[in-house]
């Protein structure tokens, strides 16, 4: 294979760059002004996931206006649970609510893998659509909510604060639990794949509540279904860079990419970048990790502790980022001037 010339793919294979490449979760949204123009035009947040040429769009936006390395496929992590069956809504000012699975009978009732692509394809023909359109120092990232973050939603219906409804589930009826646990394992691979073939030549797991995962519970349902995952994804298409998000996990950072085989391993911002690079970076390329309220308050503090997650990470592979999604009430001018300051304007 010829050495990879996009700046993402070459921190991901491990190099040390001198400006990391740049990205941000939730790139493509409405702190943008030209974001809540499409998402008016396509209607409500799931016509625009399923509507390709808008979802391509929106994709498109915040390369258009800032050049970032790496753009995200626009889509959600629930709309693979919905491709197995339950309806999915979303409640203005609220977020997502789903019908609930609790039971084996409902777990069983779930369509199966092969039938999720009936559901995803305008997804698939999003990717499509951008692997032509974007510029060719562009790396296209396709993801997947991690097994365990899309239980919690599955399970309670709705987003929690401490994911009780699930934790619940895990403890009285452990079948139900894992059985659940295994086919969304199942599906991501098959979902995963789908995107790879479409055009996405990285792929990253968002496991948004990891961090409520302790102990044991943590090896067994971040680390193992994420290794299955990983494993999959890498025998069916070698090579494929993946990026790992066990948000909030501590202490379970450590060891994360040598237990799962992910590339990268994104950091949220309830750890330091100096801890990051002590403990993480030190077996491969990281991720992160400012704090998203810069985004929004902006001035000398966003651009010292720019400055910082940038020199934590200097020695080792990093792609820059937030340590979680941009906000909607963030100022676009910020995100102009965090990436000014990575990149040394
Ligand atoms: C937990 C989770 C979800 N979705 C996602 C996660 C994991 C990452 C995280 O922790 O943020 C992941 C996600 N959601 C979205 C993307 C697209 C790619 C990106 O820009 O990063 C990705 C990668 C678009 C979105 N997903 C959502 C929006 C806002 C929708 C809108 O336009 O109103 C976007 C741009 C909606 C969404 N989707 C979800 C919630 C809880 C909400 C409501 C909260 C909110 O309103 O911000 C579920």
């Amino acid at each position: 294979m010829t050495q990879p010339e996009k700046t993402i793919l070459r921190a991901l294979a491990g190099e040390t760059l001198p400006t990391p490449p740049i990205w941000m979760m939730r790139q493509a949204g409405r702190y943008l002004p030209e974001y809540r123009a499409t998402r008016a035009q396509a209607g409500d947040f799931l016509s625009l996931c399923y509507n390709p040429d808008l979802a391509a769009e929106v994709t498109l936006q915040p390369i258009r206006r800032y050049g970032f390395d790496a753009a995200i496929l626009f889509a959600d992590i629930l709309l693979l649970p919905q491709a197995l069956g339950p309806e999915l809504w979303f409640e203005t000012g609220e977020g997502p609510r789903m019908q609930t699975t609790t039971t084996m009978d409902q777990v069983r009732a779930l369509k199966p893998t092969h039938a999720i692509h009936d559901t995803l394809s305008p997804v698939y023909e999003t990717v499509r659509i951008l692997s032509r359109e974007l510029p060719r120092e562009t790396t296209l990232i396709g993801f997947a909510g991690a097994p365990w973050t899309v239980a919690t939603y599955m399970i309670a219906g709705r987003g929690s604060k401490d994911q009780g409804a699930a934790h619940a589930l895990k403890n009285t009826d452990r079948a139900t639990f894992t059985a659940l646990i295994d086919r969304i394992t199942e599906a991501t691979v098959e979902y995963l794949s789908a995107q790879v073939e479409a055009g996405a030549e990285v792929v990253k797991l968002f496991d948004s509540w990891a961090g409520s995962l302790k102990g044991q519970d943590f090896e067994d349902f971040a680390v193992a279904p994420a290794a299955k995952i990983i494993a999959a994804m890498k025998a069916r298409h070698p090579g494929l860079p993946v990026i790992a998000f066990p948000r909030e996990a501590g202490a379970g950072y450590i060891g994360f990419a040598a237990k799962t085989g992910a590339d990268c391993v994104a950091l949220d911002n309830s750890i330091t970048p100096e801890w990051g690079a002590a403990n993480v970076q030190t077996t491969g390329c990281v991720q992160g990790n400012l704090a998203p309220e810069h985004m929004v308050t902006g001035g000398e503090a966003l651009v010292r502790e720019t400055r910082r997650v940038v020199e934590a990470f200097r020695k080792g592979p990093h792609i820059f980022n937030l340590g979680h999604g941009i906000t909607p009430d963030a100022n676009p001018d910020n995100v102009q001037l965090m990436i000014d300051t990575v990149r040394g304007a």
